[in-house]
């Protein structure tokens, strides 16, 4: 299921993050690559520092509060943000994104350094407006074809982390994402859609019928197939 979820940033938040990251310094986005990637990844990062803490802090406490994404995705854990600034020539060809990130613990020698995560979904949300440039769509692909995303400031594509996608080159202007990927305490894809498709109609049935017999079987569904698939 790909998903795309309006206004996860406020405009006072977005007006922020623009703000902050026009002082902001960015690096070569390959230094976050996996081997392979490297090649077709043409793209700059915010650099780790006061700044990039504050935009990631706000980043995620708006991924937090948004029911949308908690229905949908069941994050467990979070990646810290990356921030890119994709300008004038710079995409990032095909590739599928790594299935592990983060430290393991085997490397650090250390159990309490472990951050090793398996990413189950991918999100891209948009810092700036589509008008602001040219090209850049998040293009993904999936059985049913290439699906092109450019979305408004302050809305984002969430989709599974286990498809091949790229970033078309951007023509015009300048184009900011900041991108993650979750750890979901439902790990397989299916089953996280079926519950959200559950827990979308009760919600629906709710509205117009209260708590009727149907709402408290269809809840007592949700509930159990969640209590048979979580992972926590
Ligand atoms: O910039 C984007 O929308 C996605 C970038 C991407 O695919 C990645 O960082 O792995
Ligand atoms: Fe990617």
């Amino acid at each position: 299921m790909i998903l795309c979820i309006d206004a996860i940033l406020t405009d006072e938040e977005l007006e922020t993050i623009a703000t902050a990251l026009k002082a902001a310094s960015f690096v070569d986005g390959k230094m976050t690559a996996g081997w392979y990637a490297k090649q077709v990844k043409h793209n700059t990062q915010l650099e780790a520092g006061e700044i990039a803490e504050t935009v990631r802090s706000l980043v995620l406490g708006a991924l937090r509060r948004n029911a949308l994404f908690q229905m949908s995705a069941y994050p467990k854990v979070i990646r810290p943000p990356l921030i890119s600034r994709y300008e004038v020539g710079m995409g990032y060809g095909t590739h599928v994104d790594n299935a592990l990130m983060g430290r393991s613990a085997l490397f650090s020698g250390d159990s309490q350094q472990t951050d090793l995560m398996r990413t189950d979904l991918s999100l891209t949300l948009f810092l700036n407006s589509p008008d602001d440039y040219e090209g850049g769509e998040l293009v993904i692909e999936d059985t049913l074809g290439h699906h092109p995303f450019k979305l408004a400031a302050g809305a984002m594509v969430l989709y599974p982390a286990t498809t091949l996608h790229r970033v078309e080159p951007v023509t015009r202007g300048t184009r900011l994402v900041a991108v993650t990927w979750v750890q979901s305490l439902v790990r397989n894809a299916g089953d996280r859609e079926l519950l959200f498709e559950l827990d979308t109609a009760r919600h629906s049935l709710f509205r117009q019928h209260g708590k009727t017999p149907e709402f408290d079987q269809i809840t007592k569904c949700h509930a159990n197939l969640l209590r048979r698939w979580a992972e926590p």
